[in-house]
């Protein structure tokens, strides 16, 4: 499992391209028949991928969260971007078609991620925070969310979010989950920036199609960084960074967030020209 430590802000201006991305950038989350974790100590929540191929892909304990199984202390949520599948707990088996969500709270033993097709693997993105009691497993199909528009196409940031794991859906300890699906034709995502110094929040993007890539900005507000994306990466954000973007074509991302509250409305709003 991948580790990343907290970073405070001033020490974050100082670091070079190599640096920012080292310390910020996921990448890699989708390997054939692999479980790739990456564990971030802002507010631990741990971002992964599992990619299931030719065989069965079983996500386990570890000695990095000194636990025997993976949801021992902790809950989890999980989209798949890809192809058809099925995710079993504890012998009961959820279909995951393209873009459904499975949150599996506190206490689940054995988590087993399955493609229908090799031709046409699933892919499971994942988040997981420390939990402190058990919520119902839940499964919530991409359709059944009609999501809220935002955005207006004259500014290139028209969007729809769709809140999968909130406070008036499947609930959860401090896990927030959903997708932003951009407009075609619409590049900005999460115009205007905020921050919410209440928790952390990582991005994964996909859908951006071959050869295209997105600006995603971080940083404080009044000095601004930004990363360089490829399709099916993730980026962390640290509670104090702004986290918005744009790409050279439309896309789709998945939003996670662990912390002090599970307040979707809960953010710091930047006036654009008042970012540096
Ligand atoms: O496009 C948007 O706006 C978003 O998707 C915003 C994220 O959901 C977010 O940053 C929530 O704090
Ligand atoms: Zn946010």
């Amino acid at each position: 499992m991948d580790k990343r430590y907290s970073i405070h802000p001033t020490q974050a201006k100082q670091f070079s391209t190599e640096e920012l991305r080292k310390n910020f950038l996921i990448e890699n989350l989708f390997m054939p028949d692999e479980v790739s974790l990456c564990y971030s100590l802002d507010d631990r929540i741990i971002i992964g991928g599992v990619a299931p191929v030719e065989t069965e892909v079983i996500l386990g304990g570890s000695d990095v969260i000194k636990s025997d199984y993976f949801l021992e202390r902790r809950e989890i949520g999980i989209f798949n971007i890809g192809g058809p599948g099925k995710i079993a707990v504890d012998g009961k088996e959820f279909l995951m078609a393209n873009r459904d969500c499975l949150y599996i709270g506190l206490g689940s033993r054995e988590v087993t991620f399955i493609s229908e097709s090799a031709a046409e693997p699933a892919k499971f993105y994942l988040a997981s925070a420390p939990a402190h009691k058990e919520y119902p497993i839940q499964h919530v199909a991409f359709e059944d969310i009609p999501g809220d528009e935002m955005g207006e196409t004259e500014k290139a940031n028209k969007r729809k979010i769709r809140r999968m794991i909130h406070q008036n859906g499947i609930q959860s300890c401090q896990l927030c989950m959903g997708m932003t699906e951009l407009e075609t034709g619409s590049v900005w995502n999460s115009m205007p920036p905020h921050v919410h110094d209440r928790r952390v929040e990582v991005y994964l993007y996909f859908d951006l199609p071959k050869g295209e890539i997105l600006f995603h900005m971080m940083g404080e507000p009044s000095e601004t960084r930004h990363l360089i994306m490829q399709n099916e990466q993730a980026v962390l954000s640290p509670p104090w960074s702004i986290h918005c973007g744009a790409a050279t074509s439309s896309y789709t991302f998945i939003w996670a967030m662990a912390g002090e509250n599970y307040t979707y409305e809960d953010m710091d709003k930047f006036p654009l020209t008042e970012m540096k």
